[in-house]
């Protein structure tokens, strides 16, 4: 059984699908949960009905949650979870940082994945500083939010530099179906969380080109390899590549049906423009924008990534997907641990 509630009231930032799935987590748990999301109509829809047709339309929200898009409504909260796309973390929390709501926060949490373009910043690098003295966690791993929201058995990690705070969020994270590892590598888990977005695009080009199991397995394999020399590079450390927040979200990003970032990459591989495909959904792929600031950073830093190079070109200066996968074959050889 899971302990009593070091935090009875939460705070969820950001009314998608996955801010929609972690509302009904806490609640779950017992936290008496507020929903903020920026749309109005979407807001009221959830206070009235308790759920959320254009996220995530299959759940039920329990009436316990008060769901609000007005700013004045928020009232303090404990624990706050920020689940606003990676590109509206800065805007987000700087709007938040002065509401009398957050002043009494005593944990924040980033659960967003994505690494910021032009300053290469992780997420909760850029939540310190509009709160630069409220403790940060990060909630990551193989989740999505589809699977979450039905109750289907799931494992995340939970990664403060704090032990204490660590195991505080964890147990607010913690169901009979949910399941949390503590970790006090911040830097590693937010830089795995948002690199595996990239190479689910890459997984899912591969399938629409119908490369085959071989291919696709070889690609994630790869992947992963430039992963953890990247974050390394950037501070993190190799075995949380191999944990949940890694390898685990690698896979089930790489192998989704439910991932929107393998959605666009099948398509982009079956041929349909990418502008098309970003126009044809309202949800966030990451992969797109984290594609643009990941390989920035590897530039800058001087990580060797090869197949984030191919993944730019294929987005970003219209490479056809067939050609890259022949550039990605047809280089140097190596040895695997290079
Ligand atoms: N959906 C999932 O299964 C999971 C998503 N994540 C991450 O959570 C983050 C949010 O993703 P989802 O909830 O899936 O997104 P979503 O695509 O389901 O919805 C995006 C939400 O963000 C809102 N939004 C967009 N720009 C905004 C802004 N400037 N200010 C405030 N709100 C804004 C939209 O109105 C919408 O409510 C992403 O970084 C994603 O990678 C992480 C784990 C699981
Ligand atoms: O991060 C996720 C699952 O862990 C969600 O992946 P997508 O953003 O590709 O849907």
């Amino acid at each position: 059984m899971p302990s009593p509630l070091p935090y009875t009231n939460a705070l969820v930032i950001g009314a998608g699908s996955w801010g929609t799935a972690l509302t009904a987590v806490l609640a779950d748990r017992g936290l008496q949960v507020q929903f903020w999301g920026r749309d109005h109509e979407l807001m009221d829809e959830i206070q009235s009905t308790r759920r959320n047709s254009r996220y995530l339309p299959g759940l039920v929200l329990p009436s316990s949650i008060q769901a609000t898009a007005s700013l004045n409504d928020l009232q303090p909260a404990n624990l706050v979870v920020f689940v606003v796309p990676s590109k509206a973390v800065r805007e987000t929390a700087s709007t938040m940082a002065s509401l009398p709501a957050l002043q009494s926060a005593r944990v924040l949490i980033s659960c967003a994945k994505g690494i910021e373009m032009n300053t290469g910043r992780r997420l909760t690098q850029i939540l310190h500083e509009s709160f630069p003295t409220t403790p940060l966690a990060v909630l990551t791993g193989p989740n999505h939010a589809e699977e979450v929201s039905q109750r289907m058995a799931t494992a995340a990690v939970v990664a403060c530099e704090n032990d204490d705070i660590a195991r505080d969020v964890q147990c607010c994270f913690t169901l009979p179906w949910f399941r949390t590892y503590t970790s006090d590598d911040v830097t590693g888990v937010e830089w795995a969380g948002a690199m595996k977005n990239p190479y689910a695009i890459a997984a899912g080009i591969a399938l629409g080109l119908k490369l085959g199991d071989n291919a696709i397995a070889a690609l994630v394999t790869r992947a992963l390899a430039e992963m953890v020399r990247m974050g390394i590079a950037m501070g993190g450390r190799a075995e949380s590549f191999m944990g949940l927040g890694g390898v685990g979200d690698l896979m089930a990003t790489c192998y989704s049906e439910h991932s929107r970032n393998h959605r666009v990459g099948r398509l982009l591989g079956e041929g349909m423009p990418l502008q098309e495909i970003m126009s044809s959904t309202r949800m966030v792929a990451e992969g797109v924008p984290n594609t643009a600031s990941l390989h920035e950073a590897a530039k800058a830093k001087g990580v060797r990534t090869p197949l984030l190079d191919e993944i730019y070109a294929m987005l970003y200066q219209a490479k056809p997907a067939k050609e890259a996968m022949r550039a990605l074959l047809s280089r140097d050889p190596r040895s695997e641990t290079e």
